[in-house]
């Protein structure tokens, strides 16, 4: 007789429900019993349990004709299944499952008379749906060439009389088991999974997962290798890719973190299922039957081959967590002793536990259906000390997830928690409690149900992915905002692969159309796929819901280049979401002093940055270094810039003798000048620039504090188009050239410069000064060419030679470019870097 150890193998109730996939099964098994010595564990047909609960609940309720209605469809789903793959045994077939159904029809019968279904009742109508499943299969294997035999669990498993979760006599099964295996390795044997008896022959089922159990047994019993689950799946996943697109299936675990993860509720294992494969060295396989070639997962002692740790994050969902506090320190107490044992009488499964180092809290989580309960049993317990005020009232947060970390090389890592829960941080998420097993290769924590898929999207990819995902949803497709698309476009390849940054463009919009894919919209003919949506009306139209679909991916940003008023309302609605912001757009930062403050602080309380470094002087870093050199204690005395672009590029081309109205019309195309010209003109769009600067230096001053002299006198038609009023320039066009000639004659330069000086607060004289200048040449700023600009800052350290930032001060790609750095900077500081 061979001595090559047995497999076993585990069909789901999915993978012999349709006769396509029972055909698969039927192949499966008939080439991998050529291999080797093979037993067979099946649950019951497609939703047969499910069918088999509902009859019996109309049996208690005495409705007869419906449950026996019932069993006709389990019938039916059985003939159909087994006629399909032996079409010529018809007949033959239907009679068997007639007759293995025969007993439940009588069983169902007396329920419905008596109308109680106690519990072994149940447990005997529950098993119809496994035994009609294995009879059939091994009938089918035998017809299809593969010699099976129908073994019945229930002369094998024994089991305690827990009807519903029956407890099992491991030694008595193993001595059964052994007993019986030397007789099956002529014919498969085919066992249904599930079911099991009392020592005296009772109808018993294992709860929960209860065939993959039955397979776990069986393996141990006869000494098998290898356990196959057979399911839908390519194998166990780094995370529910419901949750996550980017999760994938793991190729090696060790028993260790099987068990960790069926601990933590992976619904693909249970605890029970491990225990017997670890005490007996039994590797585990969850493969695909509709990809037979893929290797799926293998949980085995040794785990990880190929160098690969992958991190599994397994969620529970649909818990609460009961927060109970002692008023008073009491070494008497016992709080959490208490607690834990009150639960365990209550019968209340506690998923984490989690006390205060000197006991005086404790915070447990339990299933939401089971919340009433758990209170109960709680505060029966601690009635005395609620009565004395001594502990606190229980505080209650449902709906929450418990969400752990698993991973054998935890325990080496460095930082794990500090990662995991920085990575939570970093999008809003609040960890309301949290626990690090002793086995060091789990970490879980509570968030709000709320947050269940932005945490697990963010502790993915900070744990699995090389590369940190970067969601990006940019309003406007204009100047700015296109070029920014065309820049993504071409980095996008380089910054994944050279700086580990994945740039995602999921939402796109203009004034009146929004596109949006949670998984990335291609970047090719993006502008032309939004010019194809439907436009909405302005004025009612609201991104929020946009926003709320944002905040569940990782990394989210908000990309502002509009030059739209009242967008703030839709920055607070980000901030909020845990969505950062990266602006071109100067006016929520122009808002009066008060509103500016609020938009700020929501933006911090809820811990995600803003950053506008282009809303001056485009992508030159005049943000960043006023705000480093006042981080440093540097004291800024004077600012002078030149800070507009387009009026900058105008001043030149006027010096140069050309007309103002083409000037203006140029720097209009080349990108320089806002969406309308006149906020260039009108010195509004150098007066915000300089009002953020002086901002940043902590004065609270608003745009009416600023003194301004326009470059262009105000448009007497303010309702006129923008193409109306560039023709209207020409007017104007004698005037600027008699200037441009007195300052040819006086050896000036015009310009139109912007002055902040805070020795001017608390004087009469304003502390921003815009207006037009003529300056010599050899002053700062004289030299300037195209649309340069240049901010020069006096400060005490720099008092004899001003720090100066000079270069394009406008233009679509370099001001993309800026807004792309502004992105860049936020995902480095999540990465640490
Ligand atoms: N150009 C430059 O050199 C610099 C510009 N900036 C700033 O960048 C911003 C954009 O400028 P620019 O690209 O030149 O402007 P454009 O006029 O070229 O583009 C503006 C875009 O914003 C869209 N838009 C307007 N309102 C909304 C809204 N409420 N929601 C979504 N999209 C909207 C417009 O859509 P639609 O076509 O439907 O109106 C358009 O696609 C401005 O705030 C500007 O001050 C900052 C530094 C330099
Ligand atoms: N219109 C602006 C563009 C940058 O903010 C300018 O001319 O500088």
């Amino acid at each position: 007789m061979s001595s090559t150890p047995f497999q076993v193998m585990k069909f789901g109730g999915s993978s012999v429900g349709s006769p396509p996939r029972l055909r698969q099964v039927i192949e499966l098994i008939g080439r991998h019993a050529k291999q080797g010595p093979l037993a067979v564990v099946v649950s019951a047909m497609g939703d047969t349990t499910d069918w088999l609960i509902e009859a019996a609940g109309l049996a208690t309720q005495g409705d007869l004709e419906g449950s026996l209605a019932v069993v006709e469809r389990i019938a039916h789903l059985a003939k159909t299944n087994a006629a399909a793959l032996e079409p010529a045994r018809t007949t033959a077939l239907a009679e068997r499952v007639e007759s293995l159904l025969a007993p439940l029809r009588l069983l169902l019968q007396g329920i419905s008379l008596t109308r109680e279904c106690s519990a072994p009742s149940r447990d005997r109508v529950l098993s119809f749906g496994e035994l009609v499943s294995a009879t059939l299969l091994a009938e089918l294997l035998t017809a299809s060439g593969t010699e099976a035999t129908f073994r019945d669990a229930r002369q094998l498993l024994v089991t305690d009389d827990r009807f519903g979760a029956a407890r099992v006599d491991v030694a008595r099964t193993r001595e059964r088991l052994q007993a019986s295996v030397a007789g099956w390795r002529a014919s498969v044997p085919v066992l249904p999974g599930f079911i099991a008896a009392t020592p005296d022959g009772r109808t018993t089922t294992l709860g929960r997962n209860g065939s993959d159990y039955t397979a776990a047994l069986v393996a141990q019993g006869i000494g098998a290798t290898e356990v196959t689950v057979w399911t839908d799946v390519l194998g166990l996943h780094t995370a529910d890719p419901d949750l996550v697109s980017d999760a994938y299936p793991v190729a090696h675990l060790t028993h260790g973190e099987g068990l960790e993860l069926a601990a933590v509720g992976v619904r693909m294992l249970h605890p029970r299922t491990m225990i017997p494969l670890i005490e007996s060295g039994i590797s585990l396989r969850i493969r695909n039957t509709m990809h037979p070639d893929h290797p799926g997962t293998l949980i085995d002692a040794i785990g990880s081959r190929d160098g690969q740790r992958p991190t599994c994050i397994a969620t529970r969902e649909e818990l609460a967590l009961l927060g109970i506090e002692v008023r008073k320190l009491s070494d008497q107490f016992q709080l959490g002793e208490r607690v834990l044992a009150a639960l365990r009488e209550a019968g209340v499964t506690v998923w984490l536990s989690t006390q205060s180092a000197n006991g005086q809290s404790i915070a447990v989580v339990v299933p939401r259906p089971d919340l009433l309960r758990a209170r109960g049993a709680v505060e029966n317990e601690l009635t005395q000390e609620l009565a004395r005020h001594e502990v606190e009232p229980l505080a209650i947060r449902e709906p929450v997830t418990l969400l752990t970390l698993v991973a054998e090389a935890m325990g080496q890592g460095v930082n794990v928690a500090g990662r995991f829960f920085s990575a939570l941080g970093a999008v809003g998420v609040n960890v309301r409690a949290s626990a690090q097993g002793a086995s060091s290769r789990s970490i879980s924590c509570v968030v709000d149900a709320a947050d269940t898929a932005i945490a697990v999207r963010t502790t993915h990819a900070a744990f699995n992915l090389a590369h940190q995902q970067v969601s990006l949803f940019l309003l406007g497709r204009g100047t700015v905002g296109g070029q920014l698309l065309a820049q993504v476009r071409a980095q996008q390849a380089l910054l994944k692969d050279k700086h580990g940054i994945a740039l995602r463009v999921v939402g796109l919009a203009d004034s009146r159309r929004v596109l949006f894919d949670a998984a990335g919209l291609p970047l090719e003919g993006l502008e032309e796929r939004l010019a194809r949506v439907e436009p909405v009306n302005p004025e009612t139209r609201t991104l929020v819901p946009v926003l709320d679909e944002l905040r569940r991916l990782p990394v989210p940003i908000l990309v502002d280049c509009t030059a739209a008023s009242g967008i703030e309302a839709l920055y607070t609605e980000a901030f909020r979401r845990g969505i950062h912001v990266v602006g071109a757009n100067k006016k929520p930062l122009a808002l009066p002093w008060d509103d500016r403050e609020a938009l700020l602080a929501e933006a911090r309380r809820h811990h995600v940055a803003y950053h506008y470094e282009t809303t001056v002087a485009s992508s030159l870093p005049v943000i960043d270094t006023l705000a480093n050199l006042v981080r440093t204690g540097d004291t800024v005395r004077l600012i002078t810039a030149s800070l507009s672009g387009s009026v900058g590029f105008i001043c030149n081309e006027l010096m140069a003798g050309v007309p103002l109205s083409v000037s203006v019309r140029t720097a209009k195309e080349r990108g320089f000048t806002e969406p309308d010209p006149r906020e260039d003109l009108s010195g509004t769009d150098v007066a915000r620039k300089a009002l953020i600067l002086a901002r940043e230096l902590g004065l609270p001053l608003s745009l009416s504090d600023v003194a301004l002299e326009p470059f262009v006198p105000e448009d007497p038609r303010p309702g006129a188009s923008v193409d109306t009023f560039l023709h209207g320039l020409k007017a104007l066009d004698a005037a600027y050239a008699d200037r441009v000639t007195r300052c040819r004659s006086a050896g000036t330069v015009l310009r139109y410069l912007a002055r902040i000086d805070p020795s001017k607060v608390g004087t009469d004289s304003p502390v921003i000064r815009v207006g037009p200048v003529a300056i010599e040449a050899g002053q700062p700023g004289a030299d300037l060419r195209g649309a340069e600009s240049f901010v020069s800052f006096t400060t005490t350290r720099h008092s004899d030679f001003p720090l100066v930032v000079r270069g394009a001060g406008a233009g679509g790609a370099v001001t993309a470019s800026g807004v792309l750095a502004d992105i860049l900077r936020i995902s480095q500081a999540l990465r640490g870097r």
